[in-house]
């Protein structure tokens, strides 16, 4: 039977015998080689496709141990802020627990497969008027008022429980790449990967770290521009983020891995999106593009260097966004034909 990360990563992580073990069998998900990129970039590229998750994205990582422990600690209801994944995954893991999950959205600002999946779980869904960092700031107060655990990247089962997609990695490469890419809202995720490439190298499992590259958003940089942005504005909902949760620890994995954070436009994300879609298969909501469009930028200015092994997050499933996805594609304005050979063979353009 599948194993979930706990089972396969419990010496790694802080969970106890005596906490339960709330799984769905999340991660173990595929290091995809990206052919296109690799051509393109002149090196050896992977894609670690989080979108295989159980609900779709990395957070299912984090939500397992973070679950487990809150239960484990008597917790009867759980809290998280979202932009959407984190409570998709909250939701699905703390109903699974018998939890209830409580989740503060910013109102209509949620992609619709992940406000759909808080609903069809049974969270408490409250939308606020405000924006996500609003929202995370009320999840802190709610819980430190209320017997509810905070489940946002805050709390470090979470960070716990996502560092283990480094493991995996190093586990199938056979040790750690180059480089690592991947997109940047809160920083935990940069945070958590580069927790677990240093606690495998330490281990001797690995013989290096690599460089860690984050991208964000132009329209919410903050750890690029080095402060808030108080109103961030971006059609890769999941990263529209201010003041990220984890700045110092995301800033701390950037300079002690020797890597960056740099912006990239909607438009780049947009571009990547459908880059790994229609040329490496690979289907991925917006923010989760924000990895590729940021390396494919940095290749038109010559700032690749050929013949390294890059490992490229996309961190969350395209079915969570289809109407980013279908927007000014005129997919579904294309015509209706009848029902004949000729008619489809034409639409076809196959004669
Ligand atoms: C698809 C996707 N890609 C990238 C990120 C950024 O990761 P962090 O830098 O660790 O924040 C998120 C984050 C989402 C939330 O923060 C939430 O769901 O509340 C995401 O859903």
């Amino acid at each position: 039977r599948r194993r979930g990360l706990i089972e396969r990563y419990r010496s790694w992580l802080p969970v106890s015998d005596t906490d339960p073990v709330i799984t769905l069998g999340e991660g173990g998900t595929p290091l995809v080689a990206a052919e296109a990129l690799s051509e393109i970039l002149g090196c050896d590229t992977y894609l670690k496709v989080e979108g295989a998750n159980p609900t779709g994205s990395f957070k299912d990582r984090g939500m397992t141990v973070a679950v487990s422990v809150s239960a484990g600690a008597g917790a009867e209801a759980v809290v998280c802020a979202s932009t959407g994944n984190t409570s998709a995954s909250a939701a699905a893991y703390a109903s699974r627990g018998g939890l209830l999950p409580i989740v503060l959205l910013p109102a209509g600002r949620i992609a619709a497969g992940k406000l759909a999946q808080a609903v069809v779980h049974g969270a408490k869904i409250v939308q606020i008027d405000g924006n996500f960092d609003q929202c995370l700031a009320l999840a802190r107060a709610l819980s430190n008022s209320y017997p509810v655990a905070l489940v946002n990247s805050v709390n470090p089962a979470r960070i716990e429980g996502q560092k283990t997609a480094a493991f995996e990695i190093v586990d199938e490469l056979g040790d750690a790449p180059d480089l690592h890419v991947l997109p940047v809202g809160n920083g935990g995720n940069i945070t958590a990967y580069w927790r677990g490439y240093v606690q495998y190298a330490e281990a001797k499992v690995s013989t290096r770290r690599p460089r860690m590259w984050g991208f964000q958003a132009a329209g919410a940089a903050p750890l690029v521009l080095g402060h808030p942005v108080l109103h961030p504005e971006t059609v890769a909902t999941a990263i529209r983020i201010g003041n990220p949760a984890s700045t110092t620890a995301a800033i701390a994995a950037q300079q002690q891995s020797g890597g960056l954070f740099e912006a990239v436009t909607d438009e780049q994300i947009l571009a990547a999106q459908h880059f790994l879609a229609s040329r490496e298969g690979v289907f991925v909501e917006p923010a989760s593009a924000a990895g590729v469009a940021g390396l494919l930028a940095k290749q038109l200015r010559g700032e690749i260097d050929r013949g390294q092994q890059i490992v490229i997050t996309v961190t969350g499933h395209g079915l969570k966004d289809i109407d980013t996805a279908l927007s000014g594609t005129g997919a579904i304005e294309a015509e209706v034909v009848p029902a004949e050979l000729a008619a489809v063979a034409g639409a076809c353009e196959l004669d």
